[in-house]
């Protein structure tokens, strides 16, 4: 056979190839999270950091001819997963918060310890006194750790600054780390995470300020992709939420909404009703909410790592949603809070345990779902012609291992538009 394809990367022998391939234009929903496209002795060849063909080892050989300095892989009969996509981050944060630990123990909610000054506004002080550099420092080793375990794509949001000046700082520091990290970062400005010491005694004063202030001011930067609210109880009503949401609509921002994660409150509903990318947490959703998801576009992002270190009792209701067909996503929350977890192999554990999702149905919750909750579904999530050459080898031979071997980081390579940047 004649050689087609000229290639500058070329992985060969993979045991299971997962492709997930096929749900570029619309996200998985129902049976089709189980479809996972899986090439038995799989190949990946690329050029130029993209994805050129996939397909059999001895397809790909006959076709490809190899430039002079390629990158060669063999995957010696290990698994092979697409980059893997975390869409909902606090990764950038300065300071720690083990001192919760006792608190959440002895029963206090997560909500009371925020109520009292703690929790989300403890990071707040922390992070209005660190520079830009600092927290470029510190969130750079938290997405080389989130690297080395696989996930190559992220959402990162603002949300620990709450002036303009701070919030500012943090998407700043965002764009830094787009620039000099590998992990690509899709950014969100939250500025509407908590409402912040100073206007305690006037929360709609703040929710004034978001909108005639900083939503304007980030706006024309490009600084931030999406708009995110932290619609909850004792937080950012529904109310808040939309009039929020509406003017960063208006501007140009896509939607996210922190939804029903402590109390039913109707975030879901709102983040159908407003054409909101993704709804996150839902641990609380009502039944309403459900339908309402899955009769729209808006992809339910669920985190289950949160619930299990807030020692929430509630999952969220994953395998409802996937019946009714809403659009299921995975993601760590990675927070100095509630989930101080930025492994996307720790969340796959859990949401098999605790939301009864099958491996399949999670591969696919990390990968192309992950993607289409932060809106890069063409270009990543899956190992298909044209998407970005990103890719993980596990030290596994069948995909369900993953999920069984739960706590342990079974990467054994990492590639990042076509180079191997973990386990050279
Ligand atoms: N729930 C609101 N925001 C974050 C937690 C942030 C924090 O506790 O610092 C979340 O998604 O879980
Ligand atoms: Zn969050």
């Amino acid at each position: 056979m004649k050689k087609d394809m000229r290639a500058d990367f070329l992985l060969i022998n993979a045991g299971q190839l997962v492709t997930v391939a096929g749900n570029s234009d619309h996200p998985k929903r129902g049976d089709e999270l189980s479809e996972i496209a899986v090439i038995t002795d799989g190949a990946v060849a690329a050029r130029d950091g993209v994805i050129a063909a996939v397909g059999t080892t001895s397809e790909l050989q006959d076709r490809v001819e190899l430039e002079e300095d390629a990158v060669v892989i063999d995957a010696q009969g290990k698994v092979v997963l697409p980059g893997l996509v975390d869409p909902h981050t606090h990764v950038v944060f300065a300071g720690s918060r083990e001192h919760e630990l006792e608190m959440k123990i002895q029963g206090m909610p997560y909500l009371e310890i925020l109520a009292r000054g703690g929790g989300i506004l403890d990071t707040v002080r922390s992070t209005r006194e660190a520079s830009c550099e600092d927290l470029v420092r510190t969130a750079a080793k938290y997405l080389d750790e989130m690297l080395a375990q696989g996930t190559t794509t992220a959402e990162a949001k603002s949300g620990y600054g709450l002036t303009l000046k701070d919030e500012l700082k943090m998407l700043e520091a965002i764009r830094v780390l787009q620039e000099t990290q590998p992990v690509d970062l899709v950014p969100t400005f939250l500025g509407a995470h908590a409402i912040p010491e100073e206007y305690k005694d006037d929360p709609d004063g703040f929710v004034d300020l978001v909108i005639q202030e900083m939503l304007p001011a980030i706006s024309p930067l490009g600084l931030a992709r999406f708009c995110d609210v932290f619609c909850e109880e004792g937080v950012f009503s529904v109310e808040q939420t939309r009039r929020i949401l509406l003017e960063a609509k208006r501007l140009g921002f896509e939607l996210k909404i922190h939804a029903d994660e402590m109390v039913t409150l109707g975030g879901a509903e709102l983040a159908a009703e407003l054409g909101a990318t993704s709804a996150d947490h839902l641990m609380m959703i009502s039944d309403q909410g459900i339908e309402m998801l899955a009769a729209s576009e808006t992809i339910a992002v669920l985190l289950p790592a949160t619930t299990f270190c807030v020692m929430g009792e509630r999952y969220a209701p994953a395998r409802k949603m996937i019946e009714k067909g809403a659009a299921v996503a995975l993601s760590s929350d990675f927070n100095p809070g509630s989930s101080p977890v930025n492994s996307l192999q720790i969340v796959m554990g859990i949401a098999c345990r605790q939301l009864k999702m099958t491996p399949a149905e999670v591969i696919s919750a990390v990968t192309i779902n992950a993607a289409h909750a932060i809106g890069c579904a063409s270009s990543v999530g899956s190992i298909e012609e044209g998407k970005r050459a990103d890719l993980v080898i596990f030290d596994a031979q069948d995909y369900r291992y993953l999920m069984y071997r739960f706590g342990t980081n079974l990467v054994d390579k990492v590639v990042k538009s076509g180079r191997i940047v973990v386990g050279g």
